[in-house]
Order: C-alpha cells, then sequence, then structure tokens
C-alpha cells in the first residue's frame, strides 16, 4: 500500500495522438494515454472496454478502459463531477435505475459480460455489493440489519441460505456474529443486538452496512466515499477494515481524499473533468511519479 504522497518531476512519456471524428463530423485530436493499461500480479476481476456513459444527451464517461484486479483495493480519485460515482454504478449496473442514463461499451467480471439482457441483476448486485457515502442502516434490530439480505436473497434454488447459514438454516446467529465480525463491529455490540440499528454512531452504522454488505457472501465491494461523512477516528477504522477486507474481496473505493488513497489503495485511476480516465496505475507510482501533467496538477492541488 502507499504510504506517502510526494510528487517528482514527470517523466517523459511518448503519447499517442490520434485523431477521431465527432458527432459534429469535425476532426477531435486525443490523446491516447498509453499508461491506462496497467499490468497487475493479481488475476482480472473486472474488464472495462470502451466504456461510455450518457444522462440524456451529456456525456460523463468516455472511452473508459481498465482491468481492475482482484482481492485488492482500487482507488477513483479526481475532482467533483468527473465521473466517479458513475463508473463505481457501472460496476453492479446500478445505472440501471437512473432513467436518463445510457451505458455503452462493455464490462465483463471474470470474463462474463455484465450488460447482457439475460444477465440477473439481483444476482449481480449480491456478487458486487456497494456501501454508500451516507450510512444507510434499516430502522430495524442490528441482527435484522445484518440477516436482512441473505434471508430476502436465500431462496433455496441458489444453494445461499444453506451456504451461509451452513446445515441449519435456522442459524442466523452464526452468519450475523461472522458478519459483524469481518466488519470489525461485532465486539462493539455483541451485547445488544436486538438494539434499534439507528442508536449506533455513523461510523458504526457505516461499519454495520459493510456487514449487510458482506452477509450475502459478496465477491466485490464498491464503496462511494464511504468515510467522508466520519469523523478521523471512525474513518481510521474504515480504512483499516477497507485494507484487511482486500484480502478476500475486491474493493473499488471511490473517494476524495488523496491521502485516503494513497493510504489504502493498491492502485489508483485519476478520472479528470469531462469524464476521461486520464491515468491508471500502481498507487504509488500514481502520487510520487505520475506520467501525466494534468495528474500531477491534480495531486499537487493545482486545481480540483
Ligand atoms: N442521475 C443523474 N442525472 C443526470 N446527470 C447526472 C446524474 N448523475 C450524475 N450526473 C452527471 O454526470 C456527471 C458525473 O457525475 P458523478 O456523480 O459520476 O461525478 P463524481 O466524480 O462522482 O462527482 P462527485 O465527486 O461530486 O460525487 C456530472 O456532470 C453529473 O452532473
Amino acid at each position: 500500500m502507499a504510504t506517502n504522497i510526494q510528487t517528482t518531476t514527470k517523466s517523459t512519456v511518448e503519447n499517442q495522438t490520434t485523431s477521431r471524428q465527432t458527432s459534429a463530423g469535425e476532426s477531435d485530436e486525443r490523446i491516447e494515454p498509453e499508461w491506462t493499461n496497467y499490468d497487475f500480479d493479481n488475476g482480472t476481476k473486472f474488464a472495462v472496454d470502451d466504456l461510455d456513459v450518457f444522462y440524456g444527451d451529456e456525456q460523463a464517461l468516455e472511452g473508459i478502459n481498465l482491468d481492475i484486479p482482484e482481492e485488492s483495493v482500487t482507488a477513483l480519485i479526481g475532482p467533483s463531477g468527473c465521473g466517479k460515482s458513475t463508473f463505481l454504478r457501472c460496476l453492479n449496473r446500478m445505472n440501471d435505475r437512473i432513467k436518463a442514463a445510457r451505458v455503452e461499451g462493455s464490462v465483463a467480471l471474470d470474463g462474463q459480460e455484465i450488460y447482457g439482457d439475460s444477465v440477473d441483476l439481483v444476482e449481480l448486485r449480491k456478487r458486487v455489493g456497494m456501501v454508500f457515502q451516507q450510512p444507510n442502516p434499516f430502522p430495524k434490530s442490528i441482527r435484522k440489519n445484518v440477516s436482512y439480505g441473505p434471508r430476502k436473497h436465500g431462496d433455496v434454488e441458489t444453494g445461499l441460505l444453506a451456504r451461509l447459514f451452513g446445515d441449519d438454516a435456522g442459524d442466523e446467529d452464526a452468519l450475523v456474529e461472522r458478519a459483524l465480525r469481518q466488519a470489525a463491529l461485532w465486539e462493539e455490540v455483541d451485547d445488544r443486538l436486538d438494539d434499534n440499528a439507528l442508536g449506533l454512531s455513523g461510523g458504526q452504522q457505516q461499519r454495520l452496512c459493510i456487514a449487510r454488505c458482506l452477509a450475502v457472501d459478496p465477491e466485490v465491494i464498491l464503496m462511494d466515499e464511504p468515510a467522508s461523512a466520519l469523523d478521523p477516528i471512525a474513518t481510521a477504522k474504515i480504512e483499516d477494515l477497507i485494507e484487511d477486507l482486500a484480502e478476500n474481496y475486491t474493493v473499488v473505493v471511490v473517494t476524495h481524499n488523496m491521502q485516503q488513497a494513497a493510504r489504502i489503495s493498491d492502485q489508483t485511476a485519476v478520472f479528470l473533468t469531462g469524464g476521461e480516465l486520464v491515468e491508471y496505475g500502481d498507487t504509488n507510482e500514481i502520487f510520487e511519479n505520475p506520467e501525466s501533467q494534468r495528474v500531477e496538477d491534480y495531486i499537487t492541488g493545482k486545481f480540483g
């Protein structure tokens, strides 16, 4: 994991300048950055190819290509409105819920296209869970918050309940304990599992939401600024948790906080205004020796 932020002089790279036709038929000079093709050691969890997203006539993401490695933390950074959340939502098709949104291109999860008509969205979102900026527990007990997902989705056909609860499908307690332990919350709530979750602190509520996400046995956890509503102590707990989770899960996290991205992520994708992925690579490299002048300017606070 990256530990410090410092920038050095940008190394010289050969950009390929190519032409592409705009919708108005004009030739539009574009830089095709070589460095978005980042090589990593882990297997590929997501392969994203030529992804465009539009809201009505407005284009929010343009020609995004990147692969996300499994069992690691990938940070998405960039100024407000550059499309980070839009990109995150593409990974479990949450943009399908936004009427104006149109997604073009390809996103493959473990080699399988997720934008096919026959894809089961409930199953996809079980595999690719999501945690939001504001903790959003249900107004139910801590226990019911965690067991809600498996009970709702745990149909016999998929075998999910049996897999999660063991042979005894009534053994909800074991599942609740496991998920709360994984979310580093168990010791703070084990004596009040039947209390209303809304009585927890903001940081505890966010870890409960992570436990709720883990309870349905996902492979990927998407997090949209999961600590931005929390104080520094609660933030530190979430950051530690994210690093621990990456041992078994693929974590993709949007953050405005560059120090946070540097602390917790293995690789970082930098989006800039216009919905462009400008640079993607090893987090240390991005923060210490970015290839692109625009990324260096962003990281050193010259804009954004
Ligand atoms: N539901 C929506 N309807 C219409 N336009 C949208 C919608 N969601 C996002 N947009 C637009 O798409 C662009 C990208 O927004 P997005 O929220 O993905 O950016 P972001 O980088 O996550 O921003 P922030 O850091 O401020 O959360 C912006 O111009 C935004 O106004």
